[in-house]
């Protein structure tokens, strides 16, 4: 199975990004990014420090991110928190036809999971900026929600049965 444009899977902190993304992009034999890869040392540092990201320190980073879906035209699974309309179409902005994936759920489940995850350098005392800037999905925005209070493989299942006309 292949899909023919790329994906970005976005949530908050500790959502399933990475792993929901890494096991989606297998499924449909597509390359892998996750977007915490491309984050500069600066942002890393202060991310660890316990400082959110604001919007200077997003934006260079997400013409990074931008670039990787313009390389991956043909498909591509990124992973990207891609919390705020604008920085969905900043990314938008480097590939008109993105799909996206909100990995939703609920807050205690995520919180639990982003703060069992060891060796990470995002503190779980982030979650709650995490949240606090969240802008969910508009209308007009090409995408869908999954609830990640499921295991891995059926949130891949369920994106691969709601994607079928199209894969
Ligand atoms: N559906 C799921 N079922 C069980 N465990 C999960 C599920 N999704 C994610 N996890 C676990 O929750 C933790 C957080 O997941 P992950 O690191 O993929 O989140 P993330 O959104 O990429 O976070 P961050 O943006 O901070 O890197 C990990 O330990 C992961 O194994
Ligand atoms: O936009 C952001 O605030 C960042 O992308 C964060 O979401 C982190 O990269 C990630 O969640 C930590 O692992």
């Amino acid at each position: 199975m292949s899909n023919p444009r790329p994906v970005v899977v976005m949530g908050v902190s500790g959502s399933g990004k990475s792993v929901v993304g890494a096991a989606l992009a297998q499924r449909l034999r597509v390359p892998f990014a996750d977007a915490d890869d491309f984050h500069p040392q600066a942002n890393i540092d202060k991310m660890a420090a316990g400082h959110p990201l604001d919007d200077d320190d997003r934006r260079p980073w997400l013409d990074v991110i931008g670039r990787w879906l313009e390389e991956h035209a043909d498909g591509g699974v990124v992973s990207c928190s891609a919390l705020k309309r604008t920085y969905r179409d900043q990314l938008r902005s480097h590939f008109a036809d993105l799909q996206l994936v909100h990995l939703s759920g609920d807050r205690d489940l995520i919180a639990r999971r982003q703060a069992s995850r060891p060796g990470h350098f995002m503190p779980p005392a982030l979650l709650d900026s995490q949240f606090d800037t969240l802008e969910p999905l508009e209308p007009d925005e090409d995408g869908f929600v999954i609830d990640v209070g499921q295991s891995v493989d059926d949130i891949v299942q369920e994106y691969v049965d709601r994607t079928r006309t199209e894969t």
